[in-house]
């Protein structure tokens, strides 16, 4: 079985939200959506708004998904959606930083090699609406 992993492409005034990661080690410092692993039992979306309570302290409301399955190294996939924040100001309680990045400023950040990809999609879907 493929690990799935989901990712919240979070919007709020055309900007989207970046964050550092801070581990494991090889990943450290890369820039990625926030989001992470679902759980046994747990449906793809439960689990997304699940991290980003955890991990940004915010409630979010899912809006599209961004593609299909995004490979992943190895066995995962990562699953897109579009979010905006519903409550609260996102904190980074888990990241090294976060930062929101204009359509102009979406390769200012070093990406995880996974992501590209998708903020390939993300600056077109970005462009179209801002
Ligand atoms: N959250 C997230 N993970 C990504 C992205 N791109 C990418 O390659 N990954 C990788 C990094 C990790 O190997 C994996 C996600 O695992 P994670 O460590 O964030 O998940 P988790 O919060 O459930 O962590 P844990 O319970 O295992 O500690 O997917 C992305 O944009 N967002």
């Amino acid at each position: 079985m493929d690990l799935v992993v989901v990712g919240a492409a979070i919007i709020s005034d055309g900007r989207l939200l970046s964050a550092q990661r801070a581990e494991p080690a090889h990943m450290a410092g890369g820039w990625e959506l926030p989001g992470g692993k679902v759980d046994p039992g747990e449906s793809d979306e439960e689990a997304l708004v699940r991290e980003c309570r955890e991990e940004l302290d915010i409630g979010i409301r899912l809006d599209r998904r961004v593609g299909g399955d995004w490979r992943l190294s190895g066995r995962s996939l990562l699953r897109v959606w579009t979010a905006a924040i519903v409550e609260g100001e996102p904190r980074a309680l888990e990241h090294l930083a976060l930062r929101w990045l204009t359509p102009d400023e979406l390769y200012d950040v070093d990406w995880l090699p996974g992501d590209r990809p998708v903020i390939d999609e993300l600056e077109r879907l970005l462009k179209r609406t801002t």
